[in-house]
């Protein structure tokens, strides 16, 4: 499995040093890292932060949470096919929300070769202590990149006094108790406790504890045995708590050939019939999605 790690945070945060920075790390210890960079509101040769040895796939077009995830899907799979690597870093826009981020990210199709490790947010110290001057809208992206990370990297320490560095720890900490804060200067970042975090639920996971996962925005890949029926489908995700943000993947339905293309965002629910037959999985992304009982059913994998 390839580890994939997501790089958040607002622009101009440090995300770019972030990124060069464990690139050099990876190499020295000789783990051969590929990028995605997400370059909505930059300039290509932002590119040149990642040596040329390192397999790059850029997205210039639009964000990754807003181009849809077939396109980030088209660029893991010309990855995953052209290049090898051994571990996955994608650099999202500093507009992009980490859950759709995440999503985009993570399709059934690739559940079993890659493992979303999580979402490290960078964020900026010093614009922190000037959030109230945000807009409303900027401000909750702010703070919503921050909330879902799993790793905070508290960035820019050396345009802070002590006191105020404290100050903001501590309120990073109270928006996010369950992510460790690291302070840096230029994102640097140690690559062990990078290491550390976990963002999957893998299957033999489900009914034991793993301990800590449980509390962060987490995904977990259900494979459907059986066809099933679509009305108490329906009315299991009536039930579902909100905490599950996204739901995606092929459903066999009774009563139709192939399973059908399922799409679940806050609440929404939309069918697409399936010309092929694609393996009966969904992917599941929310918080605490291991108590998630699929019709009746902790984990049937
Ligand atoms: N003083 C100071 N400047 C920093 C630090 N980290 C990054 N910078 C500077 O902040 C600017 C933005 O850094 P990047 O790493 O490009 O940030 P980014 O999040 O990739 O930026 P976008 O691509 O605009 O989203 C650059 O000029 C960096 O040199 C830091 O810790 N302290």
């Amino acid at each position: 499995m390839i580890d994939v790690y997501l790089l958040s945070g607002f622009l101009g945060s440090g995300k770019t040093s972030l990124l060069s920075h464990i690139i050099e790390q990876f190499k020295k210890e000789g783990t051969k890292p590929a990028v995605i960079m997400n370059e909505l509101g930059k300039l290509p040769f932002d590119s040149r932060a990642v040596e040329a040895d390192v397999p790059l796939k850029e997205m210039l077009e639009g964000c990754i949470c807003c181009t849809g995830s077939e396109k980030m899907e088209a660029q893991l799979q010309m990855l995953l096919e052209g290049e090898s690597f051994d571990v996955l870093l994608i650099e999202t826009t500093g507009a992009a929300h980490p859950v759709e981020a995440m999503d985009a990210v993570y399709s059934p199709l690739f559940a079993s070769k890659l493992n979303m490790k999580g979402i490290i947010t960078v964020a900026d110290c010093k614009r922190w202590l000037d959030r109230d001057k945000m807009t409303p809208q900027t401000r909750m992206l702010f703070l919503e990149q921050i909330r879902h990370a799993h790793l905070i990297v508290a960035n820019k320490i050396d345009l802070l006094t002590d006191s105020e560095i404290a100050t903001v720890t501590m309120q990073l900490q109270a928006l996010n108790a369950k992510a460790p804060i690291i302070q840096t200067s230029n994102s640097k970042l140690p690559l062990n406790i990078m290491k550390k975090i976990e963002a999957t639920f893998h299957e033999k996971e489900i009914n034991e504890t793993a301990i800590g996962k449980q509390l962060f925005l987490s995904s977990r890949l259900h494979t459907f045995q059986e066809p099933v029926n679509q009305e108490d489908f329906e009315c299991w995700l009536k039930e579902l708590p909100d905490t599950v943000y996204r739901m995606k993947g092929y459903v066999p339905l009774v009563g139709h050939k192939n399973p059908l293309l399922f799409q679940y965002a806050y609440g929404m629910v939309q069918w697409l019939p399936e010309m092929i037959k694609m393996p009966p999985q969904i992917v599941i992304i929310g918080d605490q999605v291991d108590r998630i009982d699929v019709l009746g059913r902790i984990s049937n994998d």
